[in-house]
């Protein structure tokens, strides 16, 4: 998959000539999710019928962090995460436009004419819920009128799961709120995170549980403080573990921000430095302060024992 950064203005005709007619699946999908699926998925299905490429159109940063709706900037996939996932569904080009005070400027029909209609779209499938140009004032609908009839628009309608419409931000909620159940079922996949392994106070080894201490690539939605089996990919294989996501009441660290920390079964290598991904698969249960070290000791290893348990359980 190419990655194709756009910051307007830029001279688009020159990609054009590089990349040809394509079908484009346009939003933020951050997290990736069914509804987000099910529109990347009508992009190339379409594009394949007709025999073109299909690509992808996003935003850098998120641009409700751009325009200050929300308070957060974490995501539920970066981008980094976000162009694997991408890249695995077959995706042949993605566009990460820039969102900045130049783009934001642009009105709707700015939009389609120098940016939409100068790469050569032959479709655009989005959301229902999609907005663009000046203060999101861009629908599905304007964007079918001013196409004026160069590109095809289709729209894509909301994903629902027994009920419930999925969303990036029921699935962060659902995250902070340790219902990691809702937020695996509606992503269509567990959550996962990266990082790398970094040097922590060395207290895990002398506990008898090693934990291997992730500094995130990037800003990811923390989920809610806790202990979680997990799935950990190390070195291209895949560990089981169980991971600590939180300050470390005990320890009265004084941290606000919380840690990661996974400790892997039946493994001991060293991999300070390394880059590791973490699957969580389920959540077992809140963050404590304990009153010992031992009786910390003893929760950990229940904590490994109902772990294994619930990974045993899994596909
Ligand atoms: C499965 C698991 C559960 C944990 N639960 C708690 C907890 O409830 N409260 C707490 O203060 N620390 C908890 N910890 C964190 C340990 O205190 C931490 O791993 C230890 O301090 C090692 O820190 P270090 O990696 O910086 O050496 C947990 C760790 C693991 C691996
Ligand atoms: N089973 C394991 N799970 C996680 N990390 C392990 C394991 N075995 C060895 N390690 C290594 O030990 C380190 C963790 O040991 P620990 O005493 O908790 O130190 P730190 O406080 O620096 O995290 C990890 O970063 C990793 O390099």
């Amino acid at each position: 998959m190419h990655i194709l950064p756009i910051s307007y203005p830029m001279d688009l005709d020159k990609l054009v000539q590089f990349v040809g007619k394509q079908v484009v699946a346009i939003g933020d999908f951050d997290g990736v999710h069914l509804g987000h699926q099910e529109v990347i998925g009508r992009a190339l299905s379409t594009a394949k019928r007709l025999g073109l490429e299909a690509a992808i159109m996003t935003f850098s940063p998120h641009p409700r962090a751009v325009m200050g709706q929300d308070k957060y900037v974490e995501l539920l996939t970066p981008t980094k995460k976000k162009m694997a996932f991408f890249e695995s569904m077959g995706v042949n080009h993605t566009y990460i436009v820039t969102f900045d005070a130049s783009l934001m400027r642009l009105s709707p029909e700015q939009f389609v004419d120098q940016v939409l209609d100068r790469l050569g779209v032959d479709s655009v499938i989005c959301g229902f819920d999609f907005t663009f140009g000046f203060q999101g004032k861009g629908t599905p609908d304007s964007l079918c009128e001013l196409s004026h009839g160069k590109f095809s628009v289709e729209v894509v309608r909301p994903f629902h799961m027994n009920g419930e419409k999925v969303s990036s931000t029921r699935i962060r909620e659902a995250l902070q709120d340790g219902d990691l159940e809702t937020a695996t079922r509606l992503l269509g996949r567990p959550y996962s995170i990266s990082g790398i392994v970094v040097d922590g106070a060395k207290r895990g080894r002398t506990l008898g549980f090693p934990t291997a201490n992730l500094q995130l690539d990037e800003s990811y939605v923390p989920p809610m403080n806790g202990v979680y089996a997990v799935k950990a990919t190390v070195r291209g294989e895949v560990y089981q573990g169980v991971m600590n996501i939180g300050i470390k009441p005990t320890f009265e660290t004084g941290e606000l921000k919380p840690s990661f920390e996974a400790h892997l079964f039946e493994f001991s290598e060293q991999i300070y430095g390394e880059t590791v991904t973490v699957e969580l698969i389920a959540f077992l249960r809140p963050e404590r302060k304990f009153s010992s070290l031992d009786d910390l000791v003893a929760q950990i290893k229940l904590d490994a024992e109902e772990a294994k348990h619930k990974l045993s359980l899994e596909p």
